[in-house]
């Protein structure tokens, strides 16, 4: 039994995620609704440990292939112990990222093939698809100048690939749009927080209120 909603925030690097899915948990809230925010890879302990891998900067040998297969080896743990139990329990899971990062990343940045990159998700995820996706568009450059900015922030070793590879990234978020017309929503996530929040606040009520 599947009561709750499955909410994915999809994007290049510093588009703004993590400050808005913040935001919209806090509203939801406050609204009543039960909800938990999570990430990908990440989220629980053994995809967090498999996050230590993917993203040491001195992993630099790494297989395109073997990167797709931990991403998706980190998904289905996560999955299994975190996704489906809160959706079960009714939660609304607004999660940082999913299967729409490995195709973007892995299957067209990387060139491993959507389809491909696709196929090996299949078996991780057994057809658990987001409701929808809230995807923030944004410039790579501009994106990677938000994250230089922010203090704190841990580069990792996905952040260190050259500009091309972050344009990729974005090109492949667009044809993933054209692919999932119903599914992803596309959010300027150029333009201040208060704004690119406006838009996120407003997708994500018609889909609470089942208006799509
Ligand atoms: N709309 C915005 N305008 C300007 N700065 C922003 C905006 N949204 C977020 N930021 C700032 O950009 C930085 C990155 O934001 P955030 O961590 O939310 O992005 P992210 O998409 O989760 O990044 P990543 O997934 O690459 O870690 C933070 O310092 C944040 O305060
Ligand atoms: C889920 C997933 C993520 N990635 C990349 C995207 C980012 O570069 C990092 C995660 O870092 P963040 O600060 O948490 O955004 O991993 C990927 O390439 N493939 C994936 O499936």
């Amino acid at each position: 039994m599947n009561n709750g909603m499955f909410i994915t925030v999809e994007g290049p690097e510093g588009a703004g995620k993590t400050t808005i899915i913040n935001m919209l948990a806090n509203r939801l809230e406050a609204e009543g609704f039960q909800v938990l925010q999570t990430r990908e890879p990440g989220g629980i302990e053994i995809a967090e440990q498999i996050r230590g891998v993917i993203l040491d900067k001195n992993n630099t040998k790494m297989d395109p292939r073997t990167e797709a297969l931990l991403y998706a080896a980190a998904r289905r743990q996560h999955l299994v112990e975190k996704v489906k139990p809160a959706l079960e329990k009714g939660y609304v899971l607004l999660c940082d990222r999913f299967i729409d990062s490995s195709l973007a990343y892995q299957g067209y940045a990387r060139g491993l093939g959507i389809e491909e990159v696709f196929s090996i998700n299949s078996f991780a995820i057994e057809g658990m698809m987001p409701k929808l996706t809230l995807y923030f568009d944004i410039e790579p450059e501009a994106g990677l100048e938000r994250i230089n900015q922010h203090k704190g922030r841990e580069v990792n070793r996905l952040d260190l690939e050259k500009l091309d590879f972050h344009h990729k990234v974005r090109e492949g978020y667009l044809k993933l749009m054209e692919l999932y017309p119903d599914r992803i929503y596309k959010i300027d996530a150029s333009r201040p927080v208060e704004d690119v929040y406006k838009q996120a606040e407003a997708k994500l009520k018609e889909v609470l209120e089942g208006k799509i």
